[in-house]
């Protein structure tokens, strides 16, 4: 049997462990060989693939990124897109059936190519922790680590200065980033996607910590709007799934804190930072049972479903469980979160 591995949407720190995870579990425990697709569905779409063998995956674990690259290539597209002409590709190759690595876009593509015949089997993937039926998804704890660190060097600056501090943090449509960096930071306020904020509130809330003596710390996800906001904000355009790129809102913020407060405000942006270097342990440790446990759902013939971590036990669900609903902050977590703002 051979076995195909994809990663595709954005990166994150975990990718190269699951990729190690299977191609170890499938030579040591079922006999299986394995091959690399290159750059998501674009390597799929073009039979574009690389051999791996044990050697390959050798101390990949620790490794940010992704040894197979990635792409944001629709498999549906293009002259040699869609089921048919992927499965003639595959039957090529030799590739039995897919492993695919990815988030709600990709495990969507998945489940679209199993529901036309497509042996795929699914392994979710988001920096951000927005996809439902997982409890927790790799690249979430190393992005919360970072965001952390760096917040905690604001945090000195800003003291030093009596200045009001902005963190930017990832999170296009939930706050998993902000809610848990700023905790662990002691933010004064976290500002996330699901419970938009008026301004007044915000300015109140760095004026309180101010008046207590210390430099307000404020962690905001690229998703926030304020009650006045229609959509959040945009200001480079879109992405090559014509999404539109977030990223800004803690530079719009920092002048609207200045002028309510009259504290001097400066705003960082963390970007891609949170998304690049080496896996924490755990993501590690999570990733790694992740690709093994897909090679057993391949093995059983589980197409059509992904693993997932449910308590500390990796489960399987159907790509649908993940792609009904967004994985949002509910609103207890939110409230516990605001009685340490101000
Ligand atoms: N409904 C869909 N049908 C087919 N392909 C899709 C669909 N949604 C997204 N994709 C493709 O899935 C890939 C990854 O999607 P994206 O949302 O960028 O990343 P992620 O998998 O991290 O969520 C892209 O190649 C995109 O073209
Ligand atoms: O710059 P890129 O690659 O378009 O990605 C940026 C986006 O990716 C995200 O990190 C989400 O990625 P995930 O699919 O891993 O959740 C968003 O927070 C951010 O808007
Ligand atoms: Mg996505």
């Amino acid at each position: 049997m051979k076995i195909g591995i994809l990663t595709s949407g954005g990166d994150c720190p975990g990718l190269n462990a699951v990729i190690r995870g299977a191609v170890l579990n499938g030579i040591k425990t079922h006999n299986v060989e394995f091959v690399g697709f290159l750059d998501g569905w674009r390597g799929v779409v073009d039979g574009d693939v690389i051999d791996l063998p044990r050697t390959r995956v050798r101390g990949i674990s620790k490794q940010g990124g992704t040894i197979l690259g990635t792409s944001r290539t629709n498999p549906f597209e293009g002259p040699n897109g869609g089921p048919e002409n992927i499965r003639k590709t595959l039957e090529r190759l030799g590739i039995d059936a897919v492993i695919a690595i990815g988030g709600e876009g990709t495990l969507a593509a998945a489940q679209r190519l199993t529901d036309a015949g497509l042996k795929i089997v699914g392994v979710p993937k988001t920096v951000d922790n927005d996809l439902d039926a997982t409890d927790f998804t790799f690249g979430f704890d190393t992005a919360v680590q970072i965001a952390t660190e760096a917040i905690d060097r604001l945090r000195t600056t800003g003291e030093s200065h009596h200045r009001c501090m902005v963190a930017e943090v990832m999170g296009r449509h939930v706050g998993w980033i902000a809610l848990h960096s700023g905790m662990a930071s002691g933010a004064h306020a976290i500002l996330i996607p699901e419970k938009p904020v008026s301004l007044d509130q915000i300015a109140q809330w760095v004026t309180e910590a101010r008046d207590r003596g210390r430099a307000p710390l404020v962690v905001v996800a690229e998703g926030f709007v304020t009650t006045d906001m229609e959509a959040p904000h945009s200001e480079r355009g879109l992405d090559s799934f014509g999404r539109p790129r977030l990223g800004g809102i803690g530079e719009l913020l920092a002048p609207e804190i200045e002028a309510r407060t009259g504290i001097e405000t400066r705003a960082t942006v963390l970007g891609h930072i949170q998304r690049g270097g080496v896996p924490t342990a755990f993501d590690r440790v999570l990733a790694t049972r992740l690709g093994m446990a897909a090679v057993d759902s391949v093995m059983d013939g589980l197409w059509g479903t992904m693993v997932s971590l449910h308590g500390t036990d990796i489960v399987r669900v159907g790509f649908e469980k993940a792609l009904d609903n967004l994985k949002t902050v509910p609103e207890h977590r939110y409230d516990e979160a605001a009685i340490l703002f101000g």
